[in-house]
């Protein structure tokens, strides 16, 4: 049986057989999985040091026998590069990514080999990033940018030219983190300082990092800005202390008009390098500098950090960003489609994916840009079959969400309570603690609303829910008894 593949633009393409179209959709699955891999390593590496060498690997050929993975360099002297500084990372990142790699092998490109004829203009699979084999030049951030030069912070500011304000979108859930992230990078000093973003995986924590970095940027073009994640200030902290080069490694760090700092929870345990960026904040909030944090949790939930650390992360402005909601999800999916254009994808299969893919946005882009992908590869049209067919992984992954009565009945059996008391009009403090952790956990695990929550507990008013969840984040805090029993509710429930 022969399939015939339309192209991006419409175009008529060759005809395939199925043999070659699951070569392609085998790919398409590797292109998808190296986005996400390429994206963790830029976070790490920063922006200069994975242009230089990651962006440029091609992924080859997958042999399912031997387990091997081919990955292709331009150069001997790239690949050799890659080779000795990068290899461990490579084959890791791979064999978590996907089962079957048992060995990753970094040679030289023996010829071009190319991927389907596809258009994501919008960077490819997972989640808006480039796709895997995408070369193009993303040269945006020039040498004003603060190039930091030598060693020491080896990357220079590391900014993503896709990731503005302008592609942000935002909702009820996000406007307080995007608001005050545009403050940051506005030309008026900033009322607060530092900024602490804080949300769950791929709710657009770095995109406003980098957004804030651009804006800045624009307004001022000499500015010396860094950009990294907290594990790679650890690593470049740990090399300048082997090397004997603190004093150049604090000079450089204080020299930066704006720093910019993500996934602060890898800083956990290290107290040295903690000491550090203590240091480093005081010194660069002393001179009226910005700072901005992002993390997966609040200040006061991480663990392993020293207090005065924390004190001082949490002393400008914590910006909650929630789950994006229903609406949210639906604005980001038609965003993102009219880059597709004219490619047509149903209204029905937009609410399909903004109702069911709910944990996170790099997910829901995800999702849409692989249902694409795959209709473009076959010429097919996007339907909702298509989309129940192809993104089973996702949509099952999603379907095991959490609900409030799961919630309701967990916190119930832990206190031994009886089901009716999450309604209840009762104001017993056995009673009325459970239920606040009840709505804790609904804010903390579900996609809901204050008011939807407040719903399902008796009719309670969002204002009730609001001061729950505030007074449980604060128990845990200060009680580690709470903090226990909260920790061993949520094992549960996520198990
Ligand atoms: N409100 C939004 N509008 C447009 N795109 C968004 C929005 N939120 C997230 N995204 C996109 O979703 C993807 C994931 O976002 P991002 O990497 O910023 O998440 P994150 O919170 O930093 O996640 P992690 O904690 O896993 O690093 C990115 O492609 C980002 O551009």
């Amino acid at each position: 049986m022969a399939t015939k593949i339309e192209g991006a633009a419409g175009r008529k393409g060759a005809v395939k057989s199925d043999r070659e179209i699951m070569e392609d959709l085998e790919a398409i699955n590797l292109a998808a999985d190296w986005a996400d891999i390429s994206q963790g390593l830029r976070k790490d590496l920063g922006h200069q040091l994975h242009s230089q060498w990651i962006k440029p690997i091609q992924v080859g050929g997958f042999c399912k026998e031997t387990g091997t993975l081919d990955l292709y360099l331009p150069t001997e002297f790239s690949a050799n590069w890659v080779l000795d500084r990068f290899a461990d990372r490579l084959s890791l990142a791979w064999k978590i990514a996907k089962n079957d790699i048992r060995n990753v092998k970094i040679q030289v490109h023996p010829g071009r080999r190319k991927l389907p004829d596809i258009s994501l203009h919008d960077g490819g699979f997972g989640g808006g990033r480039r796709a895997a084999n995408d070369r193009s030049d993303s040269s945006m951030i020039t040498v004003a940018a603060g190039t930091i030069g030598e060693q020491g912070f080896s990357s220079s500011v590391g900014l993503d030219p896709s990731l503005t304000f302008a592609a942000f979108i935002t909702g009820e859930t996000n406007i307080l983190g995007c608001n005050a992230a545009q403050r940051m990078a506005a030309t008026e000093t900033p009322q607060f300082s530092p900024l602490y973003l804080k949300a769950a995986t791929g709710q657009g924590k770095t995109h406003l990092l980098h957004a804030i970095g651009h804006t800045y940027l624009a307004s001022h073009p000499r500015a010396r800005i860094f950009y990294c994640s907290a594990e790679r200030f650890m690593v470049e902290f740990v090399q300048a202390l082997k090397q004997n080069q603190m004093m150049e490694f604090k000079a450089r760090l204080r020299s930066f008009d704006l720093l910019l700092v993500d996934d602060i929870q890898f800083i956990i345990g290290k107290a040295s390098a903690q000491e550090e960026l203590l240091y480093t904040i005081d010194a660069l909030l002393a001179e009226g500098k910005r700072l901005v944090f992002a993390a997966d949790r609040a200040p006061q939930a991480l663990d392993g950090v020293e207090p005065r650390l924390l004190s001082r992360l949490s002393m400008g402005l914590v910006a909650d960003i929630a789950p994006a909601d229903i609406e949210l999800r639906r604005k980001i999916l038609e965003s993102k489609l009219t880059r597709f254009a004219p490619l047509e994808v149903p209204g029905d299969v937009i609410e399909f994916l903004a109702r069911t893919i709910t944990r996170n946005v790099r997910e829901l882009v995800g999702g849409l840009n692989k249902l694409i992908a795959y209709a473009q590869l076959t010429g097919q049209t996007v339907s909702l079959q298509l989309a129940e067919e192809q993104l089973t992984d996702i949509l099952s992954a999603n379907r095991r969400r959490i609900t409030i009565d799961e919630i309701q009945r967990t916190v119930c059996q832990f206190y031994r309570l009886d089901r009716s008391e999450m309604s209840s009009k009762r104001r017993a403090r056995a009673i009325v603690r459970p239920r606040q952790v009840a709505m804790y956990l609904s804010k903390v695990l579900t996609p809901r609303s204050y008011p939807e929550i407040g719903r399902k507990f008796g009719g309670r008013d969002h204002s009730t829910v609001i001061h729950a969840v505030r007074l449980i984040e604060d128990l845990r805090t200060r009680d580690a008894d709470m903090d226990g029993d909260v920790r061993s509710l949520l094992r549960q429930l996520e198990s």
